[in-house]
This record gives structure tokens, sequence and C-alpha cells, in this order.
């Protein structure tokens, strides 16, 4: 491991009224939500109930209607430069380029911090070999990043977020490719960074246990619109499960938060 970098200070998120539509069809309708510096707020819901646009929307990748304040200040006002020094996002399905070392890639989550065109310089390269050691992506550095496999291509892709250094970091289902322990590995690394530098974590998750144990918020959509919002344990019941996912499950709470167990 190598030094620790600047501490970052995580920022106030605030959602209000947002909607989003794919032609004529209303796929977000009037979601908001609210999350402060230090916080870990997961969105959950099942599939095709606009999580993934919901993110896009937030980070201005995507048309939509409503307001993105971040600690106050709408996002609409906020050059490209200055928005990727703040908020960061790993999406579900990257297009990683093709060419570049994994090193190189994890790099390039510097680029809002330095001068157009300019080499790394000391702080950047020291900023990307934290990362990396972090996820243990060292031995992969010299790879062609589209060489990686699902899961060292979906640690890289969090690398270079992480690399950026942002005050808000939104992850689109940051475990799916990944093993139990490497998807605890990434959690626990996120976990840290929010409690110690107060970074804050908007994750879309699908596996509602590590929502459960991770995240300190839970907002359900269904039908792009928040549906449930609340701790945890207010928002995973067997009852809340059934009605928006169609599933039969049991809620077992546990000491970092409850477990959801599916039921034949
Ligand atoms: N580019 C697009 N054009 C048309 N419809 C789209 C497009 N992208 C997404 N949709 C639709 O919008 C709805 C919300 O999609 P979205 O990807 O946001 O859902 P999600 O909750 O992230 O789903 P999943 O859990 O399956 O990843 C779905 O009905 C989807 O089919």
């Amino acid at each position: 491991m190598t030094g620790q970098p600047p501490p970052v200070h995580g920022a106030r998120v605030e959602v209000v009224g947002l909607g989003a539509s794919y032609g004529r069809t209303r796929v977000l309708d009037s979601v908001r939500f609210t999350v402060g510096p230090g916080g870990w707020l997961a969105v959950i819901g099942p599939n095709g109930s606009g999580k993934s646009t919901l993110l896009r929307s937030v980070l201005g990748l995507q048309r939509h209607e409503g307001q993105v304040r971040i600690d106050g200040v709408p996002t609409t006002g906020l050059p490209r430069r200055e928005r990727a020094r703040l908020l960061a996002y790993a999406p579900q399905l990257p297009v990683l380029p093709e060419g570049i070392s994994t090193l190189e890639y994890v790099t390039l989550g510097r680029t809002p911090h330095r001068p157009l065109l300019a080499a790394p310089r000391r702080v950047d390269r020291e900023v990307v070999a934290d990362v990396m050691a972090r996820l243990e992506l060292e031995s992969l550095a010299d790879r062609l990043v589209v060489t990686l496999s699902g899961g060292e291509q979906q640690r890289a892709v969090l690398a270079r977020a992480l690399a950026q250094r942002p005050r808000v970091l939104f992850l689109d289902e940051p475990t799916a490719a990944l093993d139990l322990g490497h998807a605890q590995q990434v959690l626990d690394l996120l976990d840290g960074l929010r409690r110690q530098d107060g970074l804050t974590v908007v994750t879309t998750l699908h596996d509602l246990t590590l929502a459960g144990q991770y995240a300190d918020r839970l907002t359900l959509l269904a039908g792009g619109r928040v549906v449930a919002e609340g701790t945890p344990a207010q928002v995973l019941t067997p009852e809340i499960l059934s009605v928006h996912y169609g599933a039969r499950a049991h809620v077992v709470s546990g000491p970092d938060g409850p477990a959801v167990l599916p039921v034949r």
C-alpha cells in the first residue's frame, strides 16, 4: 500500500422532481432523494424500474426534468470540468477503450484535475497507485484493459472513478461481475472512504442483502417512481419485496443490517 492521498470531503446531493422519458415512454416520474456528506444511498428496484436512468439523469448524461443540487448549487450551471471534479460515475456496462493499458485507463480518472494535455503529475501517479493497490490491480497494470476479465474490468472502472477523487461517487451495480470476496472488498473500501473522508456514495444494487448491510438509506423504485424509502430495515420487509419484486423472501435482521433469504 502506498501513502494516503489527500482526503476529499463529501457533498450533499439533493434531487427534486426528477423525470425522464424515452420517446413517449415515461420511465421516471417525480423522483426525489437527499443524501448528505458521508451518506450511502442505495437505489434498488426490479429490472426496468429506472435505476440506471436515474443515475444517468442525476449526472446530466440523460435528458431529464427536475433539479439536482450539489451542496445547494444546481448542477445545470456547472461547467463540465467542474462537474467532473465533483462527481464520478462507474456505469453498469462501460465501453472500455482499445489499445490502452489498465494503468493508462485508471490514470484517465485524473483528467479533470490536471491541465489539458499535461503529463500526469506526481500527485496523479500517487493517487492512481493508491487506488490500484486498494483494488488489487497492480499486477494487471500493463495489461490492455480490454483483455481483463469481467470482474477485473469492473474493478478497473471503479479504480478510474476513485482516481477522480470525487466528492460524490455514483456506481451502477458495482458488484454485478464480482465474486463474493471481491464484492465485499469493494464495498468495504467504499465504506472506509465514506467514513474516513466523508465521500458521498450513491449506488444501484441488485443484491438486497449487500444493499441492506452497507447502505444507510434505501430508495426503492418501481415503475419509475419512489415507492419506499428509509433505513434498510424499513424498506427490506417481506411485504414490500412481495409487492414490488413479486418475490418470496424471509428477512433476517443481523448486526450489520437485514439479510434477504429467498424462499422456494
Ligand atoms: N435507450 C433506451 N431507449 C428506450 N427505452 C429505454 C432505453 N434505456 C432504458 N429504457 C427503458 O427504460 C426503463 C428503465 O430502464 P433502466 O435501465 O433505467 O432500468 P433499471 O432499473 O436500471 O433496470 P435493470 O435493473 O434491468 O438494470 C426500462 O423499461 C428500459 O427498457
